[in-house]
């Protein structure tokens, strides 16, 4: 359940009057999402239809100073045809407001569905659609530092400590220490960086049937390698949940998506196998810190650890250094 913050319906009208979209009908808190607390809201200008918006408070977990930088890409997106929400900004212009010392954005509403098991034509649109993205922001104006990188899982990870890990699973503890050596010894250099969303899972992507009707969830975007967002988006989609099950054919359907809009450099490809292994170990420390410090009684249940343990395993063993292939 990710609303953290009650808001009573005077306090929501009145937030709603700070933009210029009508009256509110109603208010809805949404139970998917950990991060934040989202609403969906439905007002009306006199005389036109409804409208549904997405009020998103930002929680502990998103830092202010951000805003601007995930805002703002939304904006310029949307503005060069990529599929997410608009920002809606308010009778002063901004594009977020605080209440109570929270700030709060009001995000245009799309619909579809978030897929939980993704056909292959489904795969080829999210690659399409990312692929999309990183050429469109080519030119945005801002970077953003990407705070969830290899300096902070090693600390997550060193901070879950030996005897943590090895709650998880049995050999984990030293599984990671001999991948963030790999890792960190092998990082690539001087591969093409951009705007990355950095976790494009199936939840943060909106469809209808299989065209890509909504990317949401920019939380986490920043400037960094675009083949590592395809190594995230890839361990995001083409494993069963728990991670036992790889499907060669969301493989291959994602990463011929991306390249028919932007086709890898060889460097790009050749360096998946390593990024892969980097994509998983970052949800898989982000997982294991969360699973050891989430309390009993929280509102959120952590999300499991060893399904990315097992990602990790995957993308690491010598028979699949090869996943990435030749061009398509
Ligand atoms: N623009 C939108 N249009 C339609 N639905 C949306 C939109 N934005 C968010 N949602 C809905 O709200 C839910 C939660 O949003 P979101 O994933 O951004 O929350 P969060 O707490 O920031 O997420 P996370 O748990 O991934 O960190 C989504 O799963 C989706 O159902
Ligand atoms: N998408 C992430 C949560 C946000 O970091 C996960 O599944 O672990």
């Amino acid at each position: 359940m990710a609303v953290y913050t009650r808001i009573g319906a005077e306090d929501m009208a009145a937030i709603v009057a700070a933009f210029d979209v009508g009256t509110l009908l109603s208010a809805k808190g949404i139970a998917e999402g950990v991060s934040n607390s989202n609403w969906l809201l439905e007002a009306q200008r006199e005389g036109e239809e409804p409208r549904r918006f997405i009020l998103t408070m930002y929680e502990e977990r998103t830092e202010v100073e951000d805003l601007p930088f995930f805002l703002d890409l939304l904006d310029y997106l949307s503005a060069r045809k990529c599929p997410v929400p608009r920002t809606i900004h308010d009778r002063e212009g901004a594009s977020y407001r605080l209440h109570e010392g929270k700030a709060l954005a009001l995000i245009e509403f799309l619909p579809g569905v978030s897929v939980s098991e993704p056909t292959p034509g489904q795969a080829h649109s999210v690659g399409a659609a990312l692929a999309k993205v990183h050429l469109a922001t080519a030119d945005f104006p801002q970077r953003r530092t990407n705070t969830m990188g290899l300096a902070t899982w090693q600390r997550l990870l060193d901070a879950c400590g030996t005897d943590g890990l090895t709650a998880i699973h049995p050999g984990l503890a030293a599984t990671v220490a001999r991948e963030l050596d790999h890792i960190t010894r092998h990082w690539p250099q001087g591969l093409p960086e951009g705007v990355v969303h950095a976790d494009l899972f199936p939840d943060n992507v909106l469809m209808l049937g299989e065209e890509v009707t909504g990317l949401i969830d920019f939380y986490f975007a920043a400037t960094d390698l675009l083949a590592y967002d395809i190594a995230v988006t890839h361990a995001a989609w083409c494993f069963s949940d728990d991670g036992t099950r790889f499907d060669a054919r969301i493989s291959r359907a994602l990463l011929e998506g991306y390249e028919s809009v932007r086709p890898l450099q060889a460097e790009e490809r050749a360096a998946l196998p390593l990024l892969a292994r980097a994509a998983a170990v970052r949800f898989l420390s982000t997982r294991a810190y969360d699973w050891m410090n989430t309390p009993e009684d929280a509102l959120v249940t952590p999300k499991d650890p060893l399904a990315f343990a097992r990602r990790l395993e995957f993308y690491a063993a010598s028979e699949n250094q090869a996943l990435f292939g030749e061009p398509a």
